[in-house]
């Protein structure tokens, strides 16, 4: 598992820490694992020595890092020239060491560029780009063919503590951030540009204090994690998983939840629901009757994609709303809960309730658009309606109503197509039935289902039968790899 945290608490740490040592320690520390990252791609690009860097190099302590990770290259034999964004702000001794290494400060971009280094803004960083660094972004974005970057602590022009773009933005391919992760190298947009990102310990992390800004698993937490059947298991004490999706009009959302149910870890699904005909042909051991009340005994219930929005699926949503189990609550059941008239049902529930919205139901839940700040708008609308919301999208938010946050790594935008959520919210189902709290089965749903959603897209274009197939592949995974494939590496 790895914790993120935002600006402030990695400012408190790092003041805390360079109160104990000599000054410019950690600047040294984060530009030496700077410049060794810089020659990795140097080497794997055809050589270190001769070739040719650029910096652009900002006002702050970012270009700081920039500056004597350049300096440390230029001694290696790399040409390394400086392009500034504010030449009367930049980092003196950075640049009096660059300069002292054979390092010069260039007047223009130079024609042939094996790598770009971007140490335009940091954490420091507010609002979209500007001046200058904004320029120089726009110039690096025009240039063909498009030298490979590698951003310093954060690629510049995001939103460090949001993950969100607000204006242009370097698109780094590598990202080496010092000392712990921020929110921009793992949600929204942001995480996007920032490439593969690598750790540089710089020694802060004993030092941070507070509950981490949010927490992302790995494939070790996901194993661990995994109910398994032990040797005096039956499948009722496996848990039995209840699926209130599809109808007589769309049975496929039924038949696609009960195909995410049944790679689940639960013992037993059963089916309520006006397709209740369709689905045994297609799943032979799923148990269906047309409605709840004649479903039999479930240790949680789905509810919702392809119920419809008539008074027959009301009384569906209210009937999932009462029983005493956990409940997720997808697509047209989020739709039953906008007009309020449920409200109390809701936020009154002692069981675990799960919400499973994509960005416009969100928006018709909340209010309002989710925003530039996907975690922040998670944890608003879990502590509203006191449920654990999975916020869909490249980078799913997890968040429950006490204000724990995770964001999910595997995501691949070829889960983005039709009847991929009902997958994902009758695998979620199945392991909320299996006893997991609702925001353990969140997140684990959320990592496997984009884990098979990479499966699925190995083989060209993904529909969501695709999806559905590549669970147990997915599942399987686990056991093979026993430590993370999660997309940070530490240097
Ligand atoms: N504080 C520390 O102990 C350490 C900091 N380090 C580096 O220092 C960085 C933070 O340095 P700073 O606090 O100096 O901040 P930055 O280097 O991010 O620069 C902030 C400055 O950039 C300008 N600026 C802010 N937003 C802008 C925008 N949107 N467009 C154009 N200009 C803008 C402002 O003049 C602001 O003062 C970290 O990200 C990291 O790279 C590392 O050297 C490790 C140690």
């Amino acid at each position: 598992m790895r914790s993120v945290y935002r600006v402030a608490q990695v400012r408190s740490a790092e003041s805390a820490l360079m109160a104990t040592l000599p000054a410019g320690t950690l600047m040294q520390r984060a530009a030496a694992g700077l410049a060794r990252r810089c020659a990795v791609t140097l080497r794997g690009q055809g050589g270190v020595y001769a070739s040719r860097v650029v910096l652009l190099v900002g006002p702050g302590d970012n270009g700081g890092d920039a500056l004597f990770a350049g300096a440390m290259l230029a001694r290696q034999g790399v040409q390394v020239g400086a392009l500034l964004g504010d030449p009367d702000r930049a980092h003196a001794e950075g640049l009096a060491a660059l300069r002292g290494a054979g390092g010069r400060v260039l007047a223009d971009w130079p024609k042939r560029i094996d790598l770009v280094v971007d140490g335009l803004l940091g954490i420091g960083a507010t609002g979209a780009l500007r001046g200058t660094a904004l320029t120089l972004a726009e110039q690096l974005a025009e240039r063909t063919p498009r030298p490979v970057v590698i951003a310093v602590d954060v690629p510049s022009g995001v939103g460090v503590d949001t993950g969100d773009v607000p204006g242009t933005a370097i698109h780094a391919d590598v990202t080496v951030a010092f000392g712990c992760l921020k929110p921009a190298h793992v949600v929204g947009p942001a995480a996007v540009l920032a490439g593969q990102v690598e750790l540089v310990d710089i020694g802060i992390v004993p030092h941070l204090v507070g509950d981490p800004a949010l927490r992302v698993a790995d494939t070790a937490d996901i194993a661990a994690w995994w109910p398994h059947p032990g040797p005096v298991s039956d499948k009722y004490t496996r848990g039995v998983v209840g699926v209130a999706t599809g109808s007589a009009g769309y049975p496929g959302a039924a038949l696609l939840s009960l195909s995410g149910a049944l790679a689940g870890p639960a013992g037993l699904v059963r089916y309520a629901g006006s397709a209740h005909e369709i689905v045994v042909p297609a799943h032979p051991s799923v148990i269906a009757a047309p409605r709840m009340a004649e479903a039999g005994r479930v240790q949680a219930w789905v509810c919702g994609s392809g119920l419809g929005t008539d008074d027959r699926a009301a009384a569906e949503v209210r009937g999932v709303l009462a029983a005493p189990v956990p409940a997720l609550l997808d697509a047209d059941a989020i739709t039953l809960l906008v007009d309020g008239s449920m409200s109390s049902e809701l936020r009154s529930r002692d069981a675990p309730t799960v919400l499973t919205p994509h960005d416009r139901e969100y928006a018709r839940l909340a209010g309002a658009d989710p925003g530039a700040d996907r975690v922040a708008a998670a944890q608003k609308l879990a502590s509203w309606t006191r449920s654990v919301v999975l916020l869909k999208g490249d980078r799913t938010v997890v968040a429950g109503p006490s204000g724990e946050a995770w964001v999910n790594p595997t995501g691949t935008p070829a889960l983005a197509t039709g009847g991929t959520g009902d997958v994902l919210s009758g695998l979620l189902g199945s392991l909320l039935a299996a006893g997991l709290p609702a925001i353990r089965a969140a997140v684990v749903a959320a990592y496997i289902h984009g884990l098979a959603g990479r499966i699925a897209a190995t083989s060209g274009p993904v529909t969501a039968v695709d999806v559905a197939a590549a669970l147990r592949p997915a599942i399987a995974s686990l056991t093979r790899t026993p430590t993370g494939t999660a997309p940070v590496r530490p240097t």
